[in-house]
C-alpha cells in the first residue's frame, strides 16, 4: 500500500476545506481530515492484491478481494489519467449527455395516455412540420406506460433524430435550425390536455410564455422530456420543480429581446405621459379634444427603474437620453455599473417616495409577487405613474385599482397581466387612466427572430450533450471545465457505483464524503459535476431514478443522502485538476473509503489494476439495467 500512503502522507500537509450537502441543503460545514481516518463503528475492506504488480499496464488484474471487516478502513486505487481519456467504455456518459439521454422516471409515471388521448394531429398545424409517422403510430398503440416510453425511444431511434414540440410561434430561423437536427412538430394553441398528451412522444418541447409548463406536463412525459425551452426570458410559466425532479433541463433565451422589451417600456412611458391612445381612440371616434389630452413632460422628471437588470438598465439608459433622473431600486445589482451609467442605486422606501414615474422590470417570484400592493402605493408621491413591462402578478390588482381611484397613482400602462389574456370583465382594461397592451414587449420581428436563434441552439445544444449557458435549473458549468472534468466525472461515478456494491446488503447509505485533493486554488476546481456523478453513480444502481446534473442535488436530498465535500489543497502540479479523489461511505453498520489516484507517476501502477477491476464492475451494473 506504499502508493497510497504516499499520496496519503501528501494529503496530511495538504490544506483541507469542507462543505456539506445534505437533506438540509449545502452549506454545513463537517470536521474533516486529510488523514484516512479510522471508521467509526464498522469499515468496510477491500484489498486490492496490487504487490508486485508495479510497472505492469496491461496485464489484465486479478478479481479484487473484497471483505467487509468491522474496524479497519482501506483503500481502492484508479485512475483517470490520460489513460483513462483514451478507453472505450460502455457506460461512460459525458457528464451533459446524460441530460440528454434521461431514461424513465417511475415516480413520474402516474399518468397513462389510452387509446382515446388526442393523437397528433392538430388543425393549427397545418402548414408545419409533423412528427414523422413512426412516432405517431406509437402515440396509439400501447397501453402500458413502460412499454410506450421504450417504443418511443425506439422510434427516435428508428428516425435517428429527436422530437421538438414548437408549442407557440417560433421566428423561422429557429425552427430551420431545429429541422436539422430534429423532428419538429409546430402545434400552436394546445389545451393543457393536447399537451400533456403529445409530450410523452417528445425529447424537447419549446414554448413562450403562453404555454403553462406544469408538473403534469413532466408527469405526463414518463420521463423521455429532456429539454424545455422558454423563447424569451420570464420562466414563471414553467414548473422548475418539477422539471428538475424530472431531471429535465430548463433553458430560456435571455438575451435576444432585451431591447424591444425596454423599448416597449419606453413607449408606454411617453404614450402615457402624453395620452396617446386615448387621443387616437378619440380623434377615431370624430373627435378633436386637445383640452382633454393635457399631459406631463418628461424632462427633469424622477423615473425608478424597479429592476436593474437587463432591461431595466436599458430603459434606464433610454430615459437618460430623454433627460429624465434615473434612480433604480434592485437589492441584487451592483452599484458601480449603476453609477457608470449615471443612475443611482436606492432602496425601495426610496424610490418610492421619491419617483414621478416607475418602471417594473424585476422576475416574478414568490418574493416579487404582488410586491406593489395597498402598503407599497401608499407610499408613492400622489400621483405617480407606473408602467409594467415585466410580469402582471407583481401588481396586487385590487389595490392598483384603489390606488387609482383615490388619485394616488395618477395613470398606469400596463403589457402584462396576472391571467393572460385578461378575463373579459377585468377591471383594468376598460379604465381611461389604464394604458394596455397585449403583452408586446418581445414582439419585434428583430426580437422573435432572435429569440428564436437563440432558444433553438440552446436546445439543439442540450439535446447533443451540451449544457446550456443559458440552463435554468442546473448549474452553468464552462464548456473549459466540463472538457477538462470528464475523464474525472466518469471515474467519481464509478467509484460511487462500485462503492455501492460493496455496501449492498446493508442498512442503505448515509453519508457520502468526497475529498478532492488537488494542488489548484478552491476557485480553480468546480466539484458541482464531480459531486453530481458520484450521486448518479450511487443512487441509480439501486433505483429506477435518472440522476444527472439537473436534479442529483434534489435527488440526494430526497433520498436523505448527506453529502461532504472536502477539498485538500496540495502542493503538487496544478496542470492537472485532480491529483485524487477518495469517496468515504458510511452507512448504517460501517464505513467504506476508496481513493482514486488521477495522475501519473508513483502510483500509476496501481491505477491500471483498478481501472479493470472498476471497468468491469461498471460494465456487470451496465448489463444489470
Ligand atoms: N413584457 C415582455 O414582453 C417582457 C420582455 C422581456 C422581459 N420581460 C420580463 O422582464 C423581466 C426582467 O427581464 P430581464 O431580462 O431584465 O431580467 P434580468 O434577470 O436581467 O433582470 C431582473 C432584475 O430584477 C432584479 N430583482 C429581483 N428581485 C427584485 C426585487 N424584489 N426588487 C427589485 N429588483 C429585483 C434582479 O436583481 C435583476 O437585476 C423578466 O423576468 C420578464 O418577466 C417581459
Ligand atoms: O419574458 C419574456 O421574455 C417576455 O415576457 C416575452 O414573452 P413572450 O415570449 O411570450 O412574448
Amino acid at each position: 500500500m506504499a502508493a497510497a500512503a504516499g499520496a496519503t502522507s501528501r494529503g496530511l500537509a495538504a490544506k483541507t476545506t469542507c462543505s456539506t450537502l445534505a437533506g438540509a441543503g449545502r452549506g454545513d460545514s463537517a470536521a474533516s481530515s486529510s488523514r484516512p481516518q479510522p471508521p467509526s463503528g464498522g469499515a468496510a475492506t477491500l484489498a486490492v492484491p496490487w504487490k508486485g504488480r508495479k510497472g505492469n499496464f496491461t496485464e489484465p488484474a486479478p478479481a479484487p478481494a473484497c471483505r467487509m471487516e468491522s474496524g479497519s478502513a482501506f483503500r481502492f486505487l484508479s485512475s483517470a489519467s490520460s489513460r483513462w481519456r483514451g478507453a472505450p467504455s460502455s457506460d461512460h456518459q459525458l457528464p451533459l449527455q446524460s441530460v440528454a439521454e434521461n431514461r424513465r422516471c417511475p415516480r413520474l409515471s402516474r399518468h397513462r395516455h389510452d387509446k382515446d388521448s388526442p393523437t397528433l394531429s392538430n388543425p393549427a398545424n397545418n402548414n408545419c412540420t409533423r412528427v414523422n409517422a413512426v412516432v405517431q403510430q406509437t402515440a396509439t398503440g400501447s397501453t402500458s406506460t413502460v412499454s410506450r416510453t421504450r417504443q418511443q425511444g425506439s422510434s427516435a431511434e428508428v428516425t435517428g433524430k429527436p422530437t421538438v414540440l414548437v408549442a407557440e410561434k417560433l421566428g423561422a430561423g429557429g425552427i430551420d435550425l431545429l429541422k436539422k437536427v430534429a423532428n419538429v412538430d409546430c402545434s400552436y394553441n394546445l389545451t393543457p390536455e393536447e399537451l400533456c398528451a403529445k409530450i410523452s412522444l417528445c425529447d424537447a418541447l419549446i414554448v413562450r410564455s403562453g404555454t403553462k409548463v406544469t408538473r403534469e406536463v413532466f408527469e405526463a412525459s414518463n420521463g423521455r422530456l429532456k429539454v424545455v425551452g422558454r423563447a424569451g426570458v420570464g420562466i414563471d410559466n414553467v414548473d422548475l420543480q418539477a422539471a428538475t425532479e424530472a431531471g429535465c433541463l430548463v433553458v430560456n433565451a435571455p438575451t435576444a429581446n432585451t431591447v424591444a422589451a425596454a423599448e416597449h417600456a419606453i413607449a408606454l412611458l411617453l404614450a402615457l405621459a402624453r395620452n396617446v391612445p386615448q387621443a387616437d381612440s378619440s380623434m377615431k371616434e370624430g373627435k378633436w379634444e386637445r383640452g382633454r389630452f393635457v399631459g406631463v413632460t418628461l424632462v427633469d422628471k424622477v423615473l425608478a427603474v424597479m429592476g436593474f437588470g437587463k432591461v431595466g438598465s436599458e430603459v434606464a439608459r433610454r430615459a437618460k437620453g430623454l433627460g429624465m433622473h434615473v434612480i433604480a431600486h434592485d437589492p441584487y445589482a451592483a452599484h458601480d455599473r449603476a453609477r457608470a451609467m449615471g443612475v443611482e442605486l436606492v432602496s425601495l422606501e426610496e424610490a418610492l417616495g421619491t419617483a414621478d414615474f416607475f418602471s417594473l422590470h424585476m422576475p416574478l417570484t414568490s418574493s416579487t409577487e404582488r410586491m406593489f400592493n395597498d402598503a407599497v402605493f401608499n407610499k408613492m408621491k400622489d400621483g405617480a405613474r407606473i408602467i409594467n413591462v415585466a410580469r402582471g402578478a407583481v401588481i396586487d390588482t385590487p389595490s392598483l385599482i384603489r390606488a387609482l381611484d383615490s388619485g394616488k397613482v395618477a395613470q398606469a400602462a400596463l403589457d402584462v397581466f396576472t391571467e393572460e389574456p385578461p378575463p373579459k370583465d377585468c377591471p383594468l382594461i376598460a379604465r381611461e387612466d389604464i394604458i394596455v397592451t397585449p403583452h408586446l414587449g418581445a414582439s419585434t420581428q428583430e426580437a422573435q427572430e432572435g429569440v428564436a436563434i437563440e432558444i433553438a441552439e440552446a436546445v439543439v445544444g442540450a439535446l447533443q450533450g451540451a449544457l446550456a449557458g443559458t440552463a435554468v435549473n442546473a448549474p452553468m458549468v464552462p464548456a473549459e471545465v466540463i472538457e477538462e472534468l470528464t475523464p474525472y466525472v466518469a471515474l467519481a461515478e464509478r467509484l460511487a457505483k462500485v462503492a455501492v456494491q460493496l455496501v449492498s446488503g446493508t442498512h442503505g447509505i448515509r453519508g457520502v464524503t468526497i475529498t478532492y485533493r488537488s494542488a489548484r486554488s478552491m476557485e480553480d476546481l468546480d466539484t458541482r459535476l464531480l459531486r453530481a456523478y458520484v450521486v448518479k453513480g450511487l443512487v441509480e444502481p439501486v433505483s429506477e431514478s435518472v440522476v444527472n446534473l439537473v436534479n442529483s442535488d434534489y435527488i440526494s436530498k430526497q433520498r436523505g443522502l448527506r453529502i461532504t465535500e472536502v477539498r485538500q489543497v496540495s502542493d503538487g502540479d496544478d496542470e492537472e485538476p485532480l491529483e485524487t479523489i477518495q469517496l468515504q461511505i458510511t452507512d448504517c453498520e460501517s464505513t467504506l473509503r476508496m481513493e482514486a489516484p488521477t495522475s501519473q507517476g508513483s502510483a500509476c501502477f496501481l491505477l491500471t489494476s483498478f481501472w479493470k477491476v472498476v471497468s468491469s464492475s461498471a460494465t456487470r451494473l451496465t448489463n444489470q439495467e
